[in-house]
């Protein structure tokens, strides 16, 4: 059913592609002549009084721009020039966020803000609408229990119908479009009485119920584009190439990825320009062929892995943040946009909890050297964040402090004496064995604390099975103490600074009477972890947030410097 009502959207997105493409026309005008508006009236006259066809329509349109392109031709002018002009390519990728996308009006505004960019040639990306995939996962969830009979009066289904329902409409969506949305709808309910036949989530159906958000989302804002003359054609990522691991709930996006999505993107381009506008999200297992997703956040990933698939000249996500915040606005209020960050720093924030982006995101931006810029569909004119290769650190000192609650602690000291080598090897092969992965360690020759990934422990029956069964096989080598409901600070800056930084946060957590349960500098330098107790987390990101941000900290640097104590790199003491 699901795969009639894509090919539904398919077959009508094929239908819009014979209309005209007003943006391509215009950027390649704005560049060279500015032109295009008496040309196009003078194809729309010539289009009445000759009676051509569509097809007839679009050869000549495009033989016009190539031929005014080149400045060789007359207004009037037919001439057969052939454009293969590489100014001509997809330019950026723009990914815009389920709060970006949540409304109607939402929509019409991400679609002005697309066309206010007429030099460029974008790429769209976009997540599930609002907070769809949370409320799909609900539906789900209460699918399991709830008997076959009740499906339909699902609270989380009802609003997910009323929403796309009502959005097709108030964007003024033609009726084969919206019998397109309503066929999803249908689908996305007939999974929820299978799954509440089967009285079962497996990893896999989750994965392909959350996907109707994305493939709704986009429907919808393509169709939109094209009623308002912007010619866009819709993509599902697992049908253009997005291959992945078979990883449900979060698979990895593999390297075959990049040459398919480019041959698609960039074939379907330049026969029949036409905005894409792609799911975020979603790919495709190598093994299984189902439909998996790259974790929660994970349309950032997705437009990441366009810009490097095409080379893109930028990347731009776009969220409900004026940027990367010096913290999480939900902790403190009076976290302030980082204006520059590098791709080393931007992944540890990520990786260490940071919603703002996805963990995995900045890898593709990184290896293919794309800047990323993180902008606010709600206030464009904020300058955001732009992240890069690299950036002037001279000034730097911490950039941002980022929380991560609810985690594991282990505590792990040998039952051998001193000297016995082998030990951090054998208890790293547990973890490998596992498949549970490591997020922060501190070592000495006999003792190890290391704090877990949760994203690798999925649901609560999971996770007590899996630790018990890793305390077990450490227990073998080691005393074990498990220790829950842990947070880690991480503060992300320059690490070269770490004495001024370290000073100031003992400072600071003595004063508010908190002990450090552990400390990690990584290799990385760009972060130090701190492991506190979850109750005082947030008090301490807010007493730290206050230190560091809202004081003038270079100068006290500086002033440090003047007296007498010069600053040392933590290497060289
Ligand atoms: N350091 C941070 N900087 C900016 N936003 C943050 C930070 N930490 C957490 N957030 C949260 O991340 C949210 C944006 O990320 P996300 O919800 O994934 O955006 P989108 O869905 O638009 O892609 C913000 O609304 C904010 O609450
Ligand atoms: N819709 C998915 C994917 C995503 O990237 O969403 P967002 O861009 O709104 O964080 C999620 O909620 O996880």
């Amino acid at each position: 059913m699901a795969m009639a009502a894509q090919s539904v959207a398919r077959s009508h997105a094929a239908s819009m592609n014979s209309l005209i493409h007003p943006i391509s026309l215009r950027n390649s005008l704005k560049k060279k002549k500015n032109r295009f508006d008496s040309c196009r009236q003078f194809l729309c006259k010539k289009r009445k009084e000759e009676n051509w066809g569509i097809k007839g329509l679009k050869a000549r349109c495009q033989r016009r721009v190539d031929a005014i392109v080149d400045q060789n031709v007359e207004d009037d002018e037919m001439s057969g020039l052939d454009s293969d002009d590489d100014t001509n390519l997809l330019s950026i990728v723009m990914k815009f966020g389920g709060s970006s996308v949540a409304s109607a009006e939402r929509m019409r505004e991400v679609a002005d803000l697309i066309l206010s960019f007429p030099e460029e040639r974008p790429v769209i990306v976009l997540s599930a609408m609002g907070r769809t995939t949370n409320k799909l996962l609900l539906a789900g969830e209460k699918a399991v229990c709830c008997g076959v009979s009740h499906v339909s009066a699902i609270e989380e289904l009802n609003f997910i119908k009323d929403l796309h329902l009502r959005t097709a409409e108030q964007l003024g969506l033609d009726s084969s479009m919206i019998s397109v949305i309503s066929f999803m709808l249908n689908d996305l309910e007939q999974l929820l009485k299978g799954i509440a036949m089967m009285k079962e989530l497996t990893l896999r159906t989750r994965d392909y119920l959350v996907s109707f958000g994305e493939c709704m989302s986009t429907r919808i804002f393509a169709a939109y584009m094209n009623t308002i003359g912007s010619k866009a054609r819709q993509y599902d990522a697992f049908d253009i190439g997005f291959i992945t691991t078979d990883d449900f709930t979060n698979a990895d996006i593999l390297e075959a990825t990049y040459p398919a999505v480019a041959k698609k993107l960039h074939g379907d381009w330049t026969s029949d320009p036409a905005i894409p506008v792609i799911t975020g999200f979603l790919g495709k297992g190598w093994k299984t062929r189902a439909v998996t997703t790259l974790g929660r956040g994970g349309s950032d990933l997705t437009a990441t892995a366009i810009g490097k698939a095409l080379g893109l000249r930028e990347i731009q996500v776009w969220k409900d943040v004026d940027g990367v915040l010096t913290c999480d606005p939900s902790i403190h209020p009076k976290a302030e946009p980082v204006p520059y960050l590098t791709f080393e720093e931007a992944a540890e924030l990520a990786y260490f909890g940071a919603q703002v982006l996805h963990p995995q995101s900045m890898r593709p931006a990184r290896e293919a050297d794309i800047p990323v810029r993180v902008k606010n569909s709600y206030n464009p004119q904020a300058p955001g964040t732009l992240i890069t290769k690299e950036r002037d650190l001279s000034k730097a000192v911490l950039t941002s402090i980022v929380l991560k609650s609810n985690i594991t602690m282990l505590d792990i000291v040998s039952t051998r004496m001193l000297g016995q080598y082998g030990f951090l090897a054998k208890v790293f092969s547990i973890f490998e064995d596992l498949g549970i992965s490591v997020d922060s360690v501190a070592t000495s020759e006999v003792s190890i604390s290391l704090t877990l990934d949760p994203s690798k422990l999925w649901t609560r029956d999971l996770i007590q099975q899996e630790l018990d069964h890793m305390v077990e096989e450490l227990e073998k080598i080691a005393v074990v103490r498990l220790l829950r409901n842990k947070s880690i600070i991480s503060l992300i800056g320059n690490v070269e600074r770490s004495s001024l930084i370290l000073e100031k946060v003992f400072n600071v957590l003595r004063k508010n009477g908190v002990n450090v349960q552990m400390i990690s500098q990584g290799a990385s330098k760009v972060n130090i972890s701190l492991v506190v107790h979850d109750s005082e987390a947030r008090k301490c990101v807010r007493a730290l947030h206050s230190a560091f941000f809202e004081s003038d900290l270079l100068s006290e640097f500086n002033a440090g410097l003047q007296n007498g104590l010069p600053f040392v790199p933590v290497e060289n003491q």
